[in-house]
């Protein structure tokens, strides 16, 4: 069918209008003027003016000024009376000129500037006067549209043709021109005069206001009875069509705007960039938590393995007695085990922070055994029956003290959901473990929960950490964009804070990560320092300069000894520092600093007066008959008293809290609901953070706005259990990962070494750190001797010695070969070190070197143990620490001797070869290193090899039998004949 559109844009033109009938005969109406009722409002229709119908003119515009002109309410709002007022007027009064009259700020919107800001239609900003006047020009054309509908003259149109007429890019222009004479019939809002000529030739408006207007029209056609209903009009059938054509789509796609991209709130990217980044989280959740099930699973084996390995008494044996043992798995974790048995359950009570405390005594009242056991250590609690054989089930815990009275033992137990399970042990026998692989149930539990939380919160607005989240789990431009929306500061040109330390003079890189780490708004920092860089000295200025710059920080680290090593060094500071923490777990010299103690500090006199009131109110009791009603009330209030001390500890410790400046825990302390309820932290500190594992970092990470991590990756990892664990990622700490995000963004290092001799830096400069390890001069060339006390001799003069088992034709010494631990440990030992140790120390001390500057370590438990007790038998050596290396990352001290133990003609060296463990050792020493050891066998790793080619260029050598060392005299030997090799 051919199409005329010309009769319909002549039906449609109101120039039209008294020109006499149309081709087609229709009844033609001009522009404003319909005969159809004003059609009423669709309820779900947003009108935010109200204005009278055109062609009733009104003084709207006069009385909103007039209204506008009224003082306001508070902050010059109107008040809702006179915004009532005002509706009541509108309603009232018609309207001057247009639908209303602009406001000085509607008439300064400017279309240039609706174009550059992305909104050329200016949706937003047009105001509602341009809205309104485009709205009554559509709506008169809609109801000729509507009244040809009436008439009977929509069915000749054909409704493709017009959809295509309208749709195409000619037919866009024609539905604009055609609607001209309809707005040009409404008089334009003043001043908006731009705008109105701007929206009214934007077709997709144009016809996205018809289409509702007509929709209005035809709907209040119905409700007036003249049509059936209004869907099924021809008109509104034609519209719909046209609505859906490709042409219109396409049309109105080209001239759309571009949507604004939605964009997330608090870090300014937009959501699909969320989207993405939620998804990294998920992926990463899912990956951790894998990971952590299987390292659960192999600890819990190992854990099996360690029961299982109790030695049983056999028929012969004696009645009960402890039973001491040693386990073995990774070598790392060789700790010895001590077992008690039958112990009976005496009485429970509830200590601070809900503890269950469970008192134990040996049957018949016994003394307990000679024990290894202390406070604080993991204990497994099974019962057992007469010859000490353990059940399977067992419960978690540690020792909480060990009775004055030699006969008592009292363990922390964790009841979960409330259910104190223990009470199961009451009137049985039972057996405490001791297990240093004991699968941690409650760390495990609390790494998975805090995985959880990122990936269900991580990205919410109401989370405090939600920039530290979007810049771990976002790409670079997510986190420039959020430096462009200014809710980051990335600026690493920020002029280092030279305020005098009143402790250190700061070198430039220590000053530049104190700069950075006060920038309130980078979420992350990674400080990364080979040792002695002053990471622990430079984050405890940090933590005083943050307090002073009003946040409050939360420090954690991996281990309770880190923990406690920051807690010594802040209790200087002067500021308000809590240390929470099992109290049992806690180091003797930050006991004053505990959550435990200060609370009970402060509640002490409560607690006096309410043990007064107990007293008195027991002694009342006594008066009483069993049924009294009397005795009731007494009991109740002996009750009372009970929920009353419970609650003033919660206040207390919350008060305790929330005064804090500083609040310290392990990693996994943090997740304590103690911490977790009562603040949001503005800055979270982690400290050895290269020796955590990821999920455990994020504790306490999602608890702070910030958060700064350092460490060194070079220093010990994470131990990880399980290979497949390890393969996967579990071994390497959050540390390494962040250092090697966004290019390096996050990241600052320290270069200068403040605690080594330059021969002893050297070597770890160049063998883990490129190179780029600096020694500060003030220490670079200090040796013993340096000290006023202490002699000068040829060995107190040398940083670094290697005393040589082997002698230089190749025979080792009697005594000096490694031996594996009897005991079944699968540890070594090595008698002929032990003694070249002791006398070395032994010279040492003779020299004038005071005990408490050595420091003797071995990479292996038994090694340790023999050492101890050879170091023993000297009182004058008391004081002189003796630990494995592992125990002794994050210290230091003037002199440090390491026994390396591995001495077998295959030359196996087992985990000596770990070059990180070997850093640690050899980095710990100020002044003096020595190394006892085979070189032989030691030689066969080749990083070892280096390390002795490094000992003979700086040092010197000397090769020693066990004996031949002359403790006495202090000058044990005398100088190496040989020159030491250059
Ligand atoms: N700017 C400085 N001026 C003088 N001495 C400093 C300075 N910075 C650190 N030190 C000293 O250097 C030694 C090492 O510092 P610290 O223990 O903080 O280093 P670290 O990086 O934590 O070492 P590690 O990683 O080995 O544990 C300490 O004796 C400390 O007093």
């Amino acid at each position: 069918m051919s199409i005329d559109l010309l009769p319909c844009r002549f039906l449609f033109s109101p120039s039209a209008a008294g020109r006499g009938p149309s081709r087609r005969g229709i009844t033609l109406l001009s522009a404003g003027a319909s005969p159809l009722p004003t059609p009423s409002r669709s309820p779900v229709r947003r009108r935010r003016v109200r204005a009278a119908p055109p062609s009733v003119p009104t003084n709207q515009a006069a009385a909103r000024t007039r209204t506008r002109t009224r003082p306001g309410g508070e902050n010059g709002k109107p008040s809702r009376r006179q915004r009532r007022r005002r509706k009541e007027g509108d309603e009232g009064e018609g309207e001057e000129r247009g639908g209303c009259v602009p406001s000085m700020e509607e008439a300064s919107i400017r279309v240039g500037t609706l174009y550059q800001n992305g909104d050329p239609l200016g949706r937003k900003e047009l105001g509602r006067c341009v809205v309104e006047w485009l709205r009554q020009g559509m709506q008169s054309m809609a109801a000729k549209f509507a009244s040809a509908e009436l008439h009977g003259d929509m069915a000749d149109l054909d409704a493709a043709a017009l959809a295509q007429e309208w749709g195409s890019a000619d037919g866009r222009l024609g539905f604009v021109i055609q609607a001209q004479p309809y707005m040009s019939a409404i008089p334009m809002p003043k001043g908006l005069e731009a705008l109105c000529l701007k929206a009214c030739t934007h077709y997709p408006t144009l016809f996205d206001h018809f289409q509702r207007e007509l929709r209005d029209v035809l709907q209040s056609c119905q409700n007036q009875g003249l049509i059936s209903d209004w869907r099924s009009t021809q008109s509104w059938k034609l519209l719909k069509e046209m609505a859906n054509s490709a042409q219109h789509r396409e049309a109105v796609r080209r001239t759309a705007p571009p949507r604004p991209r939605a964009v997330h709130g608090s870090i300014g990217v937009s959501l699909n960039k969320v989207k993405l980044m939620q998804r990294r989280i998920e992926q990463y959740v899912t990956h951790m938590s894998d990971l952590l099930r299987i390292e659960r699973d192999v600890e819990l084996e190992f854990t099996q393995e360690e029961l299982n390995a109790t030695p049983m008494l056999d028929d012969d044996s004696e009645p009960p007695k402890p039973v001491e043992y040693l386990v073995s798995h990774v070598q790392s974790q060789q700790e010895q085990c001590d077992t008690i048995c039958n112990l009976n359950v005496i009485s429970s009570s509830t200590g601070l922070g809900g503890l269950h405390l469970v008192l134990f005594r040996i049957e018949g009242g016994h003394k307990l055994p000679p024990t290894t056991l202390s406070p604080g250590d993991m204990v497994c609690v099974r019962t057992c029956n007469s010859r000490g054989e353990g059940a399977t089930s067992c419960m978690q815990g540690f020792v909480y003290n060990l009775g004055e009275d030699g006969c008592s033992i009292t363990l922390a137990l964790e009841s979960r959901h409330g259910d104190p399970t223990f009470s199961r042990l009451f009137g049985k026998s039972v057996r405490i473990d001791r297990i240093q692989g004991l699968a941690d149930a409650l760390t495990y539990e609390r790494n998975l929960e805090a995985l959880m939380i990122l990936q269900r919160n991580g990205l919410q607005k109401s989370n405090a950490s939600i920039g530290v989240v979007a810049t771990l789990f976002g790409d670079i431009k997510d986190v420039l964009k959020m430096e462009q929306c200014n809710l980051t500061d990335w600026d690493e040109s920020i002029t280092p804070d030279r305020r005098i330390s009143e402790r250190y003079a700061f070198d430039a890189s220590q000053l530049r990560a104190l700069s950075l780490g006060l920038n309130k708004k980078r979420p992350v920092l990674v400080i990364q320092g080979p040792p002695g860089t002053g990471k622990t000295v430079l984050l405890t200025e940090l933590i005083v300069r943050a307090v002073q710059q009003g946040e409050n920080v939360l420090v954690t680290a991996p281990s309770n000894a880190a923990v406690d090593n920051m807690v010594e060094r802040l209790s200087s500071t002067g500021l308000n520092i809590v240390r929470v923490g099992n109290p049992a777990r806690l180091s003797p010299s930050v006991a004053s600093k505990s959550l435990a103690e200060i609370v009970n500090g402060r509640l002490e006199q409560f607690r006096k007066e309410l043990e007064r009131k107990r007293t008195d109110l027991r002694k009342d009791l006594s008066y009483c008959i069993e049924d009294d009603s009397l005795a009731a009330g007494i009991r109740q209030l002996l009750k009372q008293l009970g929920r009353d001390l419970e609650k003033k500890e919660k206040e207390t410790i919350r008060e305790v809290l929330s005064d804090a400046q500083v609040v310290l825990s392990t990693n996994t302390g943090a997740a304590d609901p103690l911490i977790r309820r009562t603040c949001c932290f503005d800055l979270v500190i982690i400290e050895e953070a290269g020796q955590a594992i990821e999920p455990s970092c994020w504790i306490p990470i999602l608890q702070g706005k910030r958060c700064i991590l350092a460490g060194d990756h070079c220093q010990l990892a994470p131990v990880i259990l399980s290979r497949k664990a390890l393969d996967g990622g579990l071994g390497k700490s959050f540390l390494e990962r962040a250092t090697s995000l966004h290019n390096g963004l996050l990241t600052t290092k320290l270069t200068v070494q403040h605690r080594m001799n330059d021969s002893i830096a050297s070597w770890a400069s160049k063998e883990m750190y490129h190179g780029s390890l600096k020694s500060s001069h003030f220490v670079a060339s200090q040796t013993l001797a340096d000290s006023p006390i202490v002699k000068a001799t040829w060995i107190t003069r040398c940083p670094l010695l290697l005393l040589d088992t082997r002698m230089p034709y190749g025979a080792l010494n009697t005594g000096c070969g490694e031996q594996i631990d009897l005991a079944g440990t699968g540890s070594f030992y090595n008698d002929g070190e032990a003694d070249i140790v002791t006398q070395h120390v032994l010279n040492l001390v003779h020299c004038g070197v005071s005990p408490t500057a050595i420091a003797v370590q071995s990479p292996y438990i038994a090694q340790v143990q023999l050492l101890r007790e050879r170091l023993e038998e000297y009182p004058r050596l008391s004081g002189v620490e003796v630990s494995t290396i592992d125990s002794f990352q994050g210290r230091e001290a003037d002199a440090v001797v390491i026994s390396m133990v591995r001495s077998n003609p295959l030359g196996a060296v087992g985990f000596l070869g770990d070059s990180r463990r070997m850093n640690v050792a050899i980095t710990r020493a100020r002044r003096h290193v020595t190394v006892v050891c085979d070189t032989s066998t030691i030689c066969h790793s080749t990083f070892l090899a280096r390390l002795l080619r490094h000992i003979r260029r700086y040092g010197q050598v000397k090769h020693v039998a066990p004996g031949s060392l002359d403790g006495i005299s202090g000058l044990g030997f005398s100088q190496p004949t040989l020159p030491s090799i250059s």
